[in-house]
């Protein structure tokens, strides 16, 4: 260290109490209050409440705190369905009324657009919101666990493995979590050993469920951590026999020891590798696992948006890059003259043309690989398509994509994002490249959390 350098002394100290006042919220939704102009983050604390906490971490730019007391409430605090959640974190905002969800998720995206885009001036909507923000996951991923020498299901404390018995996860459909409970007491009624992650032995690691919104459709996952299921026919049967609605049930096995919840192998026990649900007016087949939107009533609205900032006209050629299993590919094929669909997961692909034939589509064709290295192929070729709607995991378009849409250019291109740090990145890129970004609708897909869904319009400057 140079002689200079001045050891850093943050001007709080760890363990002790604070009084002070919330003056913003992180985009996680942490309460920001500053001592000294050091900003503290304490959880579950809202703009313009006074609050008491102690600080547990102290960083070099920030320090961390625990809500000790709430001295003056803020008018959009409401009170928490159950506290056991907050242990969970699966939802950091429950305490913050809907409404003010939804103004602080706008909030969040305005200030990316002027922060990281630097394009203040784009028009951005109000949040479209649920009007039930509960009971809205169509899909759930269980560990079990052993406790006090019982099999539980539930969900692990924030940031631990430890695992907090859970029934009712208020954001899961109750179907959901009905289904969660009776397939755990199968397996314990049959002695199936749950998994213990520090001696890595144990048969049954995580129960996954998913249900289909429109078709009452259940699949069940048995996540095991041999290809081994002791009494799996008595198993099978029971399921069947308690679940009338299941139409698939797997068993993935996942030997290794990792937080990743799938294996690379599966059995189908009964059915078929997927199940059905609906989406504006078209079938999907899902196989376990494809990815597939998790909020199926928001995801018509965010569909929707996203066709209707297409305004196609039934002669435009439009690639959809990051297609899944082909949803948002069918919605546009029914207005454009041709749909190319991009995406990486094999299987998806494959559940992907196999929703071209259920729903009798002629105008779709699927392609699989990494959307980057295609698009660069269809530059390569000289190809154009008209418009490009893009909907990519969190991290966004590779550096490698946005250079090939400024190499074809299309005339207009819809931006689905489900992460507004990384969108705002890209926009910023495709605006230097020459886009007009006209607007921005945001949706909320994930209500009690933090997350926000954008849908974006961009258009060719001439
Ligand atoms: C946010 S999902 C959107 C899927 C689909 N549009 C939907 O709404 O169901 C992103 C998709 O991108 C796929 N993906 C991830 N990286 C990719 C890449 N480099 N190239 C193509 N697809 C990719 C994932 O497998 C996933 O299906």
């Amino acid at each position: 260290m140079g002689k200079n350098k001045q050891k850093f002394t943050a001007p709080v100290l760890k363990n002790k109490d604070y009084t002070g006042t919330i003056e913003d919220l992180t985009h996680e939704g942490l309460g920001v209050v500053k001592i000294d102009n050091f900003p503290i983050f304490v959880e579950g604390a809202l703009p313009q409440e006074e609050v008491t906490f102690k600080v547990v971490k102290i960083g070099k730019k920030f320090a961390f705190g625990k809500l000790l007391e709430v001295i003056t409430k803020s008018p959009d605090r409401v009170e928490i369905i159950d506290k056991v959640y907050a242990q969970t974190g699966t939802m950091p905002l429950q305490h913050l009324s809907y409404d003010a969800q939804l103004r602080f998720k706008k909030d969040h995206v305005v200030r990316v657009f002027e922060r990281i885009a630097k394009l203040p001036e784009v028009p951005i909507a109000d949040v479209i919101g649920m009007e039930d923000p509960y009971g809205y996951r169509n899909k759930a991923q269980i560990p079990v666990r052993k406790i006090n020498g019982k099999m539980e299901t539930g969900f692990f404390r924030k940031n631990s493995h430890d695992l907090i018995p859970l029934e009712d996860f208020a954001i899961q459909d109750p179907k959901i979590d009905e289904a969660v409970v009776i397939v755990r007491d199968i397996l314990k009624r049959y002695h199936i050993k749950p998994y213990d992650e520090v001696s890595h032995k144990g048969d049954i690691r995580h129960i996954l469920i998913r249900r289909g919104y429109y078709t009452g459709e259940l699949m069940v996952v048995l996540v095991t951590r041999t290809s081994d299921l002791p009494r799996e026919n008595e198993i099978i049967s029971s399921i069947k026999d308690k679940l009338p609605e299941l139409v698939s049930l797997i068993q993935n096995i996942n030997p290794e020891k990792t937080n990743v919840i799938l294996g690379s192998d599966h059995k189908v026990l009964f059915g078929e590798d997927g199940y059905h649900d609906t989406l504006l007016g078209d079938t999907y087949f899902i196989s376990h696992e494809s990815f597939y939107q998790i909020n199926p009533v928001q995801t018509q609205q965010l569909y929707q948006t996203a066709i209707d900032y297409a305004e196609l006209t039934g002669k435009e050629t439009v690639i959809d890059a990051y297609c899944g299993i082909g949803t948002l590919t069918l919605g546009l094929a029914k207005k454009a003259k041709h749909v190319y669909g991009l995406e990486i997961v094999n299987t998806a692909i494959k559940n992907a043309n196999r929703n071209v034939q259920v729903n009798d589509v002629s105008n779709v064709s699927f392609k699989v690989g990494a959307a980057e290295d295609l698009m660069v192929e269809w530059t390569d070729r000289n190809e154009k398509v008209d418009v490009l709607v893009v909907d990519p995991p969190r991290k966004g378009l590779a550096k490698a994509f946005v250079d090939a849409v400024l190499t074809m250019k299309p005339e207009k291109m819809v931006y689905v994002s489900c992460n507004p740090a990384t969108l705002a990145r890209d926009l910023k890129l495709l605006h230097e490249g020459g886009y007009d970004v006209v607007k921005a609708q945001p949706v909320d897909m994930f209500p009690q959390t933090h997350h926000v869904e954008t849908v974006v319009l961009l258009s060719l400057v001439k």
